[in-house]
């Protein structure tokens, strides 16, 4: 031992005081979890503290099979006092005839759906709901990608856990129950890998928000300069977080953890996303090109099990080998915690599962490295260190990167009105009536579309 050169035993001794506190990860996340998700806030409302009015963005692009069912989750659930506001940039998208039909069935449910978008800066999802944003009329904001689904009691829970103190509340993302092995992989790889971080970073209020689910204050948003303010970063729900802490707000995420259930579910989208969202992380914390890889089991598992042959002679072998199982043993008990119920798959499955994520974690993570560019729904971007986006021409786009579903066709929804008032401009705005709860008594149901431009 003694003729190999000191800084090897210096680098031993990193990868093994690293693998120890990745150990002290695993520990906090799976406490925290267990401490945390599927709790039921005994909060509840008073006469005195009434539930507060929330205005909720719902960001549309294009229709996938399960779209209607998750929208139609927000127009049933428990809570007095809300809003919909559905937005949708492009005239043609097929999601408009999907929302009138929705608003036509939910008379009674206040929601309004703008046409058009914005454009206040680079990010794509800020330009289409900022018309929205700007019509949000309730003290509360909450910005809901368009494959969540809501449980009757999402949005009370959300808001049970925004106390004085807190500005923003976010949901954990995880994923419904869906068929096949697409499916699969994604339930594994948020229940384990990704909700390890997520659980241990807000339990040490580390910022690792995804902003898919979440509840903000708007005098907050607004004092930041509104969600315009927002606009030049792609990931602009870490930049939100960022903000809104640098004031003095605590963020914390919810009982429940967030419920994707795109119906599009295939795992080149769902390694592109991964990609996508590894590509942000390296802009805005370039910390992750080695923390990333190196907090990998199978990395650092050869890692450690060379450092303690070195330090301590122990057997590498047999050191990697129970380093992996009891990884295993591990994400299987954390991704019981946040299913919180029976697994929609058997344990082989979880196994192949498993050791997919684990092999493809560093393979997709090298590739976001590779290729800087960043390819979202229809539109190519690059990104400066720090996180500032710019986009590129349609024609720099990579045909590798092109892994997402297309729009649908577009239908014959538009009227010849509205069809040439929204070729003219500008925003066109559905509006469906006041009241908010879920379907109390007949309405009579007062529909107009006003063209703001
Ligand atoms: C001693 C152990 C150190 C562990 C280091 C862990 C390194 C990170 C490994 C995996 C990252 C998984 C990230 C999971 C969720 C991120 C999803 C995402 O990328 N969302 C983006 C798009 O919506 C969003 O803009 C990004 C938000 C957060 C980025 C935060 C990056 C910093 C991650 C470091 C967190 C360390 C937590 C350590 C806890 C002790
Ligand atoms: O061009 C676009 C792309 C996306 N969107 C909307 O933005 C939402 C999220 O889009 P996707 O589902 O494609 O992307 P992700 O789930 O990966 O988003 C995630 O990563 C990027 C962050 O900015 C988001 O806040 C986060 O939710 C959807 O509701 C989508 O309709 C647009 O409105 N326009």
């Amino acid at each position: 031992m003694s003729h190999l050169p000191l800084p090897l035993y210096g680098f031993a001794a990193f990868f093994m005081i690293f693998w120890f506190g990745t150990w002290c990860v695993h520990l906090i996340a799976i406490c925290y979890g267990k401490y945390k998700l599927h709790k039921k806030s005994c909060k509840l409302p008073t006469e005195s503290s009434p539930l507060p009015g929330v205005s909720i963005l719902k960001p549309l692009m294009g229709v996938d099979p399960n779209l209607q069912h998750n929208l139609e989750t927000f127009f049933t659930m428990d809570y007095p006092l809300y809003e919909l506001l559905f937005c949708v940039e492009d005239k043609h998208d097929p999601a408009i005839k999907l929302v009138e039909q929705l608003l036509d069935k939910y008379p009674l449910i206040d929601a309004q759906l703008f046409v058009g978008g914005s454009d206040v800066g680079v990010n794509p999802k800020i330009n289409n709901i900022h018309p929205g944003y700007m019509a949000a009329k309730y003290d509360f904001l909450m910005i809901s990608d368009s494959g969540i689904k809501m449980k009757n009691d999402t949005l009370l829970d959300m808001v049970q856990n925004m106390s004085e103190q807190h500005a923003l509340v976010h949901q954990m993302p995880f994923t419904c129950d869906r068929d096949g092995f697409a499916a699969t992989f994604e339930k594994v790889f948020f229940g384990t890998v990704q909700s390890r971080i997520y659980l241990s970073a807000d339990a040490l209020g580390i910022n690792c928000h995804t902003g898919m689910s979440c509840l903000l204050r708007k005098a907050v948003i607004d004092q930041l300069g509104g969600l315009r303010a927002f606009g030049c970063y792609l990931a602009e729900d870490f930049f939100i977080a960022k903000r809104v802490t640098e004031l003095g707000w605590k963020m914390r995420i919810s009982n429940q953890p967030a419920l994707q259930n795109s119906g599009l579910c295939d795992i080149g989208s769902f390694q592109a996303r991964l990609i996508r969202w590894a590509k942000l992380r390296v802009a805005m914390v370039p910390t992750t090109i080695l923390l990333e890889p190196l907090s990998e089991c199978l990395v650092l598992g050869a890692l450690a099990a060379c450092s303690a042959s070195l330090l301590f002679a122990w057997d590498p072998l047999v050191f990697y080998l129970v380093h992996i199982l009891c990884w295993f043993l591990s994400d299987w008990l954390l991704l019981s915690i946040v299913q919180h119920g029976s697994m929609p798959f058997h344990k082989f499955e979880f196994v192949i599962g498993w050791f997919f994520r684990e092999l493809s974690g560093p393979y997709l993570f090298l590739h976001a490295l590779w290729n800087p560019a960043i390819r979202w729904r229809t539109r190519t971007f690059k990104l400066h260190w720090g996180g500032v986006a710019y986009e590129l021409p349609l024609n720099n786009t990579p045909a590798s990167e092109s892994l997402i579903a297309p729009l649908q066709p577009a239908p014959t929804l538009l009227t010849a009105t509205t069809a040439a008032a929204a070729a003219a401009t500008t925003t066109t705005t559905t509006t469906s009536t006041t009241g908010a709860g879920a379907g109390t008594g007949p309405l009579p149901t007062a529909k107009h579309r006003l063209l703001v431009s």
